[in-house]
């Protein structure tokens, strides 16, 4: 059965090839109707209709990802498309985007997902609109824009902190656990243990500056934790790719291969939680760490240079490896 979604995108389709005449307007007329019928139906999901989760689960890929969260028609579509090159629907109206819409960034050779979200509204996570689904797919991610209008009032900016809000302070009583792939206990624990914690970085991005003066730009730029830009004129997106990039704090390491110079251009990007020799090796292939001897690391994680370190071992930002097989 098409869900309400399939249906709205249905019409959506149909009324952008239909031509805007005399003849045609009371047919337009009528898919309006019934699109603002099925729109309402999207913002009061009942048990079994609504649409459901489809289209929310997306498959991931890169080392990170990042999810855009914000009221409707603030401009997290335009952005999406401006970083990522990845169509994502832009357009006046609320609602434009119904479904996660993932791209990707590449960023200092580490491959980044972007997740477009679709807006959110007061009262999501009580279950508004698609409020529970999109604050489900924020939880999963490593870091979050807020992506307000500045020419809104940033009282907005509190509605949705505390929307957000209930993220950390979800805690897990029981739960269906889907395993998939070879875990240890200590990896279940790991992975509750940051589910309950559920703390995850906010970067606000205060879009369409284009439509302020300078003092007011001037008022914005002393908000901590934000970035002024403009995502239509692709004003001061650079920075907000910098903010990015400091806050998922990750760990790009080179590999040398014996006798030869480092491979600068194609870095192996861990995540700062899971940086060891050990996951480095893991990240190349699942069998090195068979037929590892030890590594010798140049850079900021040893204290002479180089240096011969064991598995376990930590690395840093920009550290150089050789993997020595036994
Ligand atoms: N002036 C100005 N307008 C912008 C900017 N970014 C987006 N817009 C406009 O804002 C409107 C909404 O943009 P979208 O990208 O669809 O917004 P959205 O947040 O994805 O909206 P939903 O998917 O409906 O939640 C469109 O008319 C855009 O052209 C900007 O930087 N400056
Ligand atoms: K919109
Ligand atoms: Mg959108």
């Amino acid at each position: 059965m098409a869900t309400t979604v399939d249906k709205i995108k249905d019409i959506e389709a149909e009324m952008a090839k239909t031509q805007k005449n005399k003849a045609t307007s009371f047919h337009l007329g009528q898919l309006k109707a019934k699109l603002a019928k099925l729109k309402r139906e999207l913002l009061t999901p009942t048990s079994s209709g609504g649409g459901g989760g489809s289209g929310f689960d997306v498959a991931r890929t890169g080392v990170a990802s990042v999810g855009f969260i914000g009221f409707p028609s603030v401009g997290k579509s335009t952005l999406m498309s401006r970083l990522t090159g990845q169509h994502s629907e832009v357009a006046a109206y609320e609602f434009t985007t119904l479904t996660t819409v993932p791209g990707q960034v590449v960023y200092n050779g580490a491959k980044i997902q972007m997740l477009d979200l679709p807006g959110i509204i007061q009262g999501a996570k009580d279950g508004k609109g698609r409020g529970r689904q999109v604050i489900a797919v924020a939880k999963t991610c490593h870091l979050i824009f807020i992506v307000l209008d500045v020419n809104k009032p940033l009282t907005d900016k509190k509605i949705i902190e505390a929307e957000l809000e209930v993220m950390g302070e979800y805690k897990i009583s029981s739960a269906d656990i889907a395993i998939r792939c070879d875990a240890t206990i200590d990896d279940l624990i790991d992975v509750l243990e940051a589910k309950s914690r559920s703390y995850i970085p906010v970067i606000y991005a205060l879009n369409k500056i284009d439509a302020i003066s300078i003092e007011e730009l001037d008022l914005l730029y002393r908000i901590p934790n934000a970035c002024p830009i403009s995502s239509e004129h692709g004003w001061n997106v650079d920075e907000l790719l910098e903010q990015m990039w400091e806050k998922l704090n990750l760990v790009r390491v080179y590999t040398k291969p014996k006798g030869k110079l480092p491979d600068y251009t194609q870095p192996v990007v861990l995540r700062s939680t899971k940086c060891t020799v050990e996951d480095f090796c893991n990240a190349i292939h699942k069998t090195i760490v068979e037929q590892f001897r030890q590594a010798i690391v140049y850079g900021k994680s040893v204290k002479h240079q180089p240096q011969r370190v064991g598995l376990s071992h930590e690395l840093a930002d920009e550290d150089i490896i050789t993997i020595i097989k036994r």
